[in-house]
């Protein structure tokens, strides 16, 4: 097998064997710390224009099913992990790790000590890495390219309707997670997937019942110009936003966000409802989070906090049936302390309706 090296910006090589499609790449450099659910991280459309680095040691022994994928394709640059199992075991796989990361175009190096290079992330913060079959050195590290727009490459191109005999969502794709979709199809919902960038007037001649804004890539403040439109869908009827749905709410509304020094990628993160003192455990994969300081909180109530760190992970507003969280409530393989967040959105929605019919 050949070598493959992942050089960071800030001068450290780390060893392994390529894996995947071959081809150099080049990401921020990131960590989950999940012990499953390897599948639907290289599937899910928020890691893109990032490299993945499995915290758990052993990736691809149950193989890969034909259920758990959060997208087509996946969007990541690359991963990084310790050990390759080649020989999966598990009654619904049909295919390799490796095999999935090779047709999904994804390189990435396995055997790599990834509890150095996760210690050196966490002493860095945040890094860039270039993945290839050689060492660059520090001088020859590659130039960063303008970064694309990582949400306009994920989200859908045209608009898509799941019918059902419930409310009717409309789902704002800034990178959705296939778990959202069926979530609410799970909820009997009707769910009309839009482009990230649809004018106000498109949607509300959809009638939603409900709005959802999804997860993505990127850094929030790229979609500046979208902020208007985005507070004025969140006005329209209940609206949840989740993770990179949070963080645009936020800034719609006048908050700002900062960068972490290495995210919250897991599926362990405890979070504090701060109404009833309860601990959930959450699922949770973002690297910008919304400033404390910055929320009005004559307008947004903060509904939770992370228990490591403090951070804001969810928001109310006083008047508008506005919900966010920073977590995923949908997260699969889980935990699903939170996935009642989905279903409380659903009956408020059902409410929200019945009195908007009662009042007409
Ligand atoms: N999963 C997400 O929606 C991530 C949100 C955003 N891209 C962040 O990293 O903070």
């Amino acid at each position: 097998m050949d070598k493959g090296y992942l050089t960071l910006e800030t001068g450290e090589v780390f060893e392994g064997v390529l894996i995947g499609e071959m081809k150099d790449s080049f990401g921020e450099v990131v960590f989950n710390t999940s012990m499953t659910g390897y599948q639907e991280i290289i599937t899910d459309p928020s890691y893109a224009g990032q490299i993945v680095t499995f915290c758990y040691p052993i990736i691809g022994n149950y193989g890969i099913n034909a259920m758990d994928d959060e997208s087509i394709t996946p969007a990541l640059e690359g991963v990084i992990i310790g050990d390759l199992c080649e020989t999966p075991s598990h009654y619904q796989s049909i295919n390799k790790f490796s095999e999935k990361l090779k047709q999904g175009g994804v390189p990435g190096i396995a055997g790599v000590d990834t509890r150095s290079l996760v210690k050196t992330i966490r002493s860095r913060g945040t890094v860039k890495g270039f993945l290839s079959d050689s060492k660059v050195g520090k001088q020859n590290f590659p130039e960063e390219k303008k970064t694309p727009s990582w949400v306009e490459k994920v989200s859908t191109k045209k608009i898509q309707f799941f019918k059902n005999n419930g409310p009717h969502v409309v789902l704002m794709d800034f990178g959705y997670k296939k778990s959202i979709l069926n979530a609410l199809l799970a909820e009997n919902c009707s769910v009309t997937i839009v482009p990230y960038n649809t004018p106000f007037e498109k949607i509300n001649a959809l009638n939603p019942d409900g709005i959802l804004f999804s997860n993505g890539p990127g850094d929030p403040m790229e979609l500046k110009q979208w902020f208007p439109q985005i507070k004025k869908i969140s006005q329209h009827c209940p609206t949840l936003g989740i993770c990179l749905g949070h963080q645009l709410i936020a800034l719609a509304y006048g908050a700002k966000t900062e960068k972490l020094a290495y995210g919250h990628r897991g599926a362990n993160h405890p979070v504090k409802e701060l109404t009833t003192g309860k601990v959930k455990i959450t699922a949770q994969n973002h690297g910008y989070v919304v400033v404390d300081e910055s929320i009005d909180k004559n307008t947004f109530d903060v509904t939770y906090r992370n228990v490591n760190d403090q951070s804001i992970e969810g928001l109310k507003h006083h008047n508008f049936p506005i919900q966010t969280v920073q977590f995923h409530p949908e997260g699969h393989p889980g935990p699903n302390d939170t996935a009642h967040l989905l279903t409380e959105f659903v009956s408020e929605i059902t409410s929200f309706g019945e009195t908007r019919y009662a009042a007409k």
